[in-house]
C-alpha cells in the first residue's frame, strides 16, 4: 500500500464493549497482516466512554493480542484545547466535568480524573506519568515507564499541556507495540520513523459539484456553527426527530427543500439543538432510539444529496459521520488539507487508496467534523478552503 500510516475507522465508541473489542481485534489483525509495526488506538480527545467501556476493554484486548504488558493513554490535543495535567483532563479552561461533555447524549463525562475513569474500565493497574516528568525529556519519560512497569502498572495516563510535551512523549514511545491516545500524540510519531511532513501528501483532486452540510452533532461548538450559518442567511432545513418518529418522510422533505437551492451554494441539514431540547426528545423517544432515528434520516439525506449532484459534503458529529459514511458506501478516505485542527478535507476512496470516481468522473470531497472542533464559520469557511479557486494542497 502506498501509505506510511493507515487508519481503520470504527464506529465503536458507544457499542457494547464486546462488539468494540471484536471490531478492534479484527482491525488489528488486518493492520498486522499489512505489516504495521506500531499500533495506535485513537479515541476521543474528551475520552468519551462509559464506566462499561470502551476505552479500557479495547486497550486491554489489544495489549493481550500484541503480547505487551504496558501502554500509555493520553487524550491531550492542545491545539484543540484538550490538556491533561496531574491526570485531569481540561477542555479549554475548565475541567472535563465542567465542559459541555457533561451533557453528552451518549457518553456524559462527569469525572475529569482519567486515572479513575480508566481504572473503572479495566482490570489493569492504571498509573500516571505526570508533568514533572513529561516536561523534562523523553529519557525521563522512559525511566518513569520502567518504574511503573516494576510497580505492576499496565496503563499510564500521560500528562501533556503543549505540543512540546506530545513531541517528548512521542519520542519516548518509540518501539512501544501499542500506544493509545487522542489524535494529538500523532504529531510526536513521524520523527521516530524518519518521515518528513510534506504538503504534497495532502493534495486532493479538484473539487466539483454542489455543497452541503449535514449536522447531527449536538455539541456546543456545532451549535455555534449552525447559528453562524443561519445568521449568514444561508438555506437550512431542520430535521425534527419527533416528526421522524411520527412517521413523516422528513428525508424526502429535506431533499425537496434542497433541490431548488443547491445551485446557489451550501445548504445545511441539521438536527442540532441545545441540550435541553435534546433531553426532551430523548425522554420521549429514548436516547439510543432518538440517536438511531436521526442518524438514519441524515444518512438518507446524504445519499439523496449525492444523487442530486452534491460533491462536497461537511458532516458534523462523530456518530453522524459514521452513519453517513456507511450509507454512502465509502470504503476509504484519502486525507487532504486541514481545515481546522483535527478536521481535514478528504476524498472518498476505494480500498488501496484510489480515489472513488462518481458518475461523470467527479470526486466526492468529504470533511468529517468532530462535534467540538472547528471555528464558528466552519460551515462556510471549509468550502472556501477547498476551492474552486484554491489549490487543495
Ligand atoms: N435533536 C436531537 N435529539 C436527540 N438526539 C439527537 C438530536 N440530534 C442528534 N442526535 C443524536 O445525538 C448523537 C450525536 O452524536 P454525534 O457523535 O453525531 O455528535 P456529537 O456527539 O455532537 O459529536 P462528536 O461525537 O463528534 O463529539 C447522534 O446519535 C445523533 O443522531
Ligand atoms: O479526538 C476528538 O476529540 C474527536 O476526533 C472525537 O473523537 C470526538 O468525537
Amino acid at each position: 500500500m502506498d501509505a506510511d500510516a493507515v487508519v481503520i475507522a470504527l464506529k465503536s465508541r458507544t457499542v457494547p464493549a464486546a462488539d468494540a473489542v471484536d471490531a478492534s481485534l479484527r482491525a488489528l489483525a488486518r493492520l498486522r497482516a499489512a505489516g504495521a509495526e506500531q499500533i495506535y488506538f485513537k479515541y476521543c480527545s474528551t475520552f468519551d466512554s462509559t464506566p462499561a467501556g470502551n476505552i479500557g476493554p479495547v486497550t486491554e484486548a489489544l495489549m493481550d493480542a500484541l503480547g505487551t504488558g504496558f501502554t500509555i493513554a493520553t487524550p491531550a490535543f492542545p491545539d484543540n484545547g484538550r490538556t491533561v495535567f496531574k491526570g485531569h483532563l481540561f477542555v479549554g479552561d475548565v475541567l472535563l466535568s465542567e465542559s459541555g461533555m457533561r451533557h453528552h447524549p451518549l457518553t456524559p463525562m462527569t469525572d475529569p480524573d482519567l486515572v479513575s475513569v480508566l481504572g473503572a474500565q479495566t482490570t489493569r493497574a492504571v498509573g500516571l506519568i505526570d508533568h514533572t516528568v513529561v516536561g523534562r525529556d523523553a529519557e525521563a519519560v522512559r525511566a518513569r515507564i520502567d518504574e511503573l512497569r516494576e510497580q505492576g502498572v499496565g496503563i499510564a495516563i500521560a500528562d501533556a499541556v503543549s505540543n512540546d510535551d506530545l513531541l517528548r512523549l512521542g519520542a519516548a514511545v518509540q518501539g512501544m507495540p501499542l500506544v493509545t491516545a487522542g489524535s494529538g500524540l500523532a504529531i510526536g510519531l513521524p520523527a521516530n520513523w524518519g518521515f518528513t511532513p510534506s504538503g504534497a501528501a495532502a493534495r486532493l483532486p479538484p473539487p466539483s459539484g454542489h455543497q452541503a452540510v449535514i449536522s447531527g452533532s449536538v455539541s456546543a461548538a456545532t451549535h455555534q456553527q449552525v447559528l453562524e450559518f443561519l445568521r449568514g442567511g444561508r438555506p437550512a432545513f431542520r430535521v425534527d426527530p419527533l416528526r421522524v418518529a411520527a412517521g413523516e418522510d422528513v428525508a424526502g422533505q429535506a431533499l425537496a427543500f434542497a433541490e431548488p437551492r443547491l445551485a446557489d451554494g451550501p445548504v445545511l441539514f441539521y438536527s442540532t439543538e441545545p441540550p435541553e431540547a435534546v433531553r426532551t426528545v430523548q425522554s420521549r423517544l429514548g436516547a439510543a432510539e432518538a440517536g438511531e432515528l436521526v442518524e438514519r434520516t441524515l444518512a438518507r439525506v446524504a445519499q439523496g444529496l449525492v444523487e442530486r449532484g452534491v460533491r462536497q459534503v461537511v458532516v458534523a458529529g462523530g456518530e453522524t459521520s459514521g452513519a453517513v459514511v456507511r450509507a454512502l458506501g465509502i470504503t476509504g478516505l484519502r486525507i487532504g488539507p486541514q481545515i481546522d485542527p483535527g478536521v481535514p478535507w478528504c476524498a472518498a476512496a476505494l480500498p488501496g487508496g484510489d480515489t472513488l470516481r462518481l458518475p461523470g468522473g467527479d470526486t466526492l470531497h468529504i470533511a468529517l467534523k468532530s462535534g467540538n472542533f472547528g471555528g464558528p464559520g466552519f460551515f462556510t469557511d471549509s468550502f472556501a478552503l477547498l476551492g474552486p479557486d484554491r489549490e487543495t494542497s
